[in-house]
């Protein structure tokens, strides 16, 4: 079979030198006063581009008042149930309700390409706070299994499915995995608890009676007493406070606070002996959490199965299996059919293999992608390995900072990005971005300079984690993130700052190479003919993530046909996912994206587009009829 390059600009759709329109911001849409808040939609268009006899129909809804400025001939309001305004029937496009508004306001060149990821906690879980976020730019709901329990976290999963389905999201849930690293216990109930100077805290492995006796923590670690010498360094979350050792008797180890601060609930605590980490025991950690409780017996009998005869192996390695609360957590995550798994404290690639065939053998259709977090000394030392079995990383340097001296995550957070843009792998730069956001309603300019600073590496995705699951001001920080990664992506555009990146073949087959030149130069071309957008058409989102790698100038417009791959494009740089049904006739498909989307009032005639797709190997420039 042979596969050829296609460079064509059909006799229909030619253009001329004169027709094509110079890049600018701004110059296609009337700038409105609205602001991204909820539409409704009711695409009721023809397939036939020409067809002019079918009125589009869209209504926006206003800053809130209720007074929507009705743009169409049948209005809709935005609550309509699912089943009638989101038809995923072949004449109906889903697109992100809120990146509609974007579209219509500021036109292709204002819209966002860095995504953002909050995690869900207590200040958000609610169905009216989840909305806020989405609203807001939330790409993708995190839900760290470290906190709350199974049945919490279902009822946020739930939330979000309802929030897409009604209101035409396509919020991405990415669960993240408790991980076998030693940890606090959960405070009895407590949000907080603060450590002055030169007091004496008890940190045990027995558990305690509530209330929990005062200037008491537990530890998850059975063999944190015997592992711990008197004089060691105790670090909270990565040094937030500090303790030194100074007496242990039996499963109690005295400690006194060196440096004060506010202990979170299951905070991760690391030890430190002359200037360097302790973490030959972390390897050994328990495989059976002392979560498990007997109802989960099954199922631990189950994974035990699985491992013993699919992949041969003993379960109980843990410096290749997370312990076995993961495991269950990876079920629920599983049966839960979220969109991302994120893998705590991976040491190799090992542990995201193995993930990866237990989700193939357990799901049908197999489509969880796994993200490996990147927070141990460990996962620096094979940094391409883990990255290259996964299918994207995160940085997470909250950890990583407890593991490493701070000073070195920065260029670690460097190194990283640049690795996954390399192996096209999506990456998230995670925690403390806009920590002081917590407590207060505006950053501090370093924390701008360090959100700044990862859209300039051109990072796929940026996240919220406390900001959000728990802080004051969770829809402040969202748009924190918003407007800076707006401002600072336009900055880089248009000076042309950015560094070009050497981009090495990443496929293995021919085909793979055919796919990865033709998104290159389709960027390439772009980015030198001022394109308004790069169309993809792509069945399993492969395309897409190449030309995403490419970092173009102009959106992606990303078309796929099914709803899961079209969320976990909402993690990728720049992409801008719809689902529509297409078939291989790309001059057909063209035709009703084109009709579609005029009809949505996203594109006019005389948009300039390139178009690539998987299904034809091929490069199409043209204007919009
Ligand atoms: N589901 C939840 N229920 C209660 N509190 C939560 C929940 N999720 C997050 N939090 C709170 O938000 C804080 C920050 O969240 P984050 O997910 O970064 O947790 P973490 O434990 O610090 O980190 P890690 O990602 O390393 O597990 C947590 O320390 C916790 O106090
Ligand atoms: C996100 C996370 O796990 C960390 O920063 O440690
Ligand atoms: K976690
Ligand atoms: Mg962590």
């Amino acid at each position: 079979m042979s596969q050829s390059l296609h460079f064509f600009t059909p006799s229909s759709l030619t253009f001329s030198k004169q027709s094509l329109p110079k890049p600018s911001c701004n110059r296609r849409f009337p700038v409105t006063t609205l602001s991204p808040k909820l539409i409704s939609i009711k695409a009721s268009t023809s397939a036939d581009p020409n067809s002019s006899t079918t009125p589009p129909q869209v209504l926006i809804s206003d800053n809130g008042t209720g007074a929507g400025e009705i743009l169409s001939s049948t209005p809709q309001d935005y609550d309509t149930p699912p089943s009638q305004s989101f038809l995923s029937d072949s004449s109906s496009i889903d697109v992100d309700a809120v990146t509609e508004v974007e579209l219509k306001e500021n036109g292709f060149r204002s819209t966002r390409r860095t995504k953002l990821v909050c995690t869900i906690g207590p200040a958000t879980c609610g169905f009216e706070e989840l909305q806020a976020l989405a609203v807001g730019g939330m790409n993708v709901a995190r839900i760290n299994m470290c906190h709350g329990t199974r049945e919490w976290h279902k009822r946020v999963i739930e939330r979000v499915r309802r929030l897409n389905e009604e209101k035409g999201f396509a919020v991405a849930i990415m669960m993240d995995t408790e991980g076998s690293e030693i940890h606090m216990g959960d405070l009895g109930g407590a949000s907080s608890a603060k450590a002055e100077d030169g007091e004496i805290w008890t940190f045990s492995v027995r558990a305690f009676d509530l209330p929990r006796p005062e200037r008491t923590i537990n530890v998850n670690y059975d063999g944190f007493a015997e592992d711990v010498q008197v004089g060691d360094e105790l670090l909270v979350d990565g040094g937030m406070v500090r303790f030194e050792v100074i007496e242990k008797i039996g499963p109690d180890v005295k400690c006194r606070c060196t440096d004060p601060g506010l202990m979170l609930p299951r905070a991760n605590l690391t030890f430190w002996r002359d200037g360097s980490l302790v973490r030959e025991r972390n390897a050994m950690l328990p495989t059976i959490s002392s979560k498990v409780g007997a109802s989960d017996l099954f199922s631990v009998i189950e994974i035990g199965i699985f491992f013993f005869q699919v992949q041969k192996l003993p379960f109980t390695t843990s410096e290749s299996l997370p312990f076995i609360k993961d495991w269950l957590d990876i079920d629920f995550g599983i049966a839960e059919g979220v969109d991302f798994i994120a893998i705590s404290f991976v040491k190799s690639a090992e542990v995201i293999n193995h993930l990866k065939s237990y989700i193939a053998a357990r799901s049908r259709d197999s489509d969880i992608a796994v993200i490996a977090k990147i927070e141990s000394i460990d996962s620096l030392r094979n940094l391409e390995e883990i990255i290259q079995a996964s299918d994207g990383a995160m940085v997470a340097r909250g950890d990583l900072g407890a593991q490493i001296p701070l000073e070195q995550v920065p260029s670690a957070q460097q190194k990283i990005v640049q690795i996954c843009r390399q192996l096209n792998k999506p990456v998230i730069v995670a925690s403390q971005l806009l920590e002081s956001m917590i407590e207060y309603p505006t950053p501090t300019r370093a924390e701008v300079a360090d959100v700044s600073e990862a859209v300039r590496q051109r990072a796929d995705a940026l996240m919220l984690s406390g900001e959000s699951a728990m802080g004051q001001y969770p829809d402040k920080a969202l748009a924190v993130l918003r407007s800076v990664s707006v401002r600072i992506e336009k900055w880089w555009r248009e000076e042309k700052r950015y560094e070009a990146m050497e981009l090495p073949a990443v496929g293995s087959s021919f085909s793979d190479s055919i796919s990865e030149e033709i998104c290159s130069s389709a960027a390439k071309m772009a980015n030198n003919l001022g394109v308004d957008a790069l169309f993809v058409y792509t069945k399993t989102g492969h395309m897409a993530s190449l030309l995403s790698r490419c970092r173009p100038d102009c959106p992606i417009f990303a078309f796929t046909s099914t709803k899961s791959v079209r969320r976990r494009l909402n993690l990728q740089w720049g992409l801008i996912p719809f689902r529509v049904s297409f078939s291989d006739d790309m001059e057909s498909n063209l035709n009703k994206t084109f009709s579609l989307l005029k009809a949505r009032g996203m594109i006019k005639s005389g948009d300039l587009v390139i178009a690539v797709s998987d299904m034809l190997q091929s490069i199409q420039v043209m204007n919009v009829p």
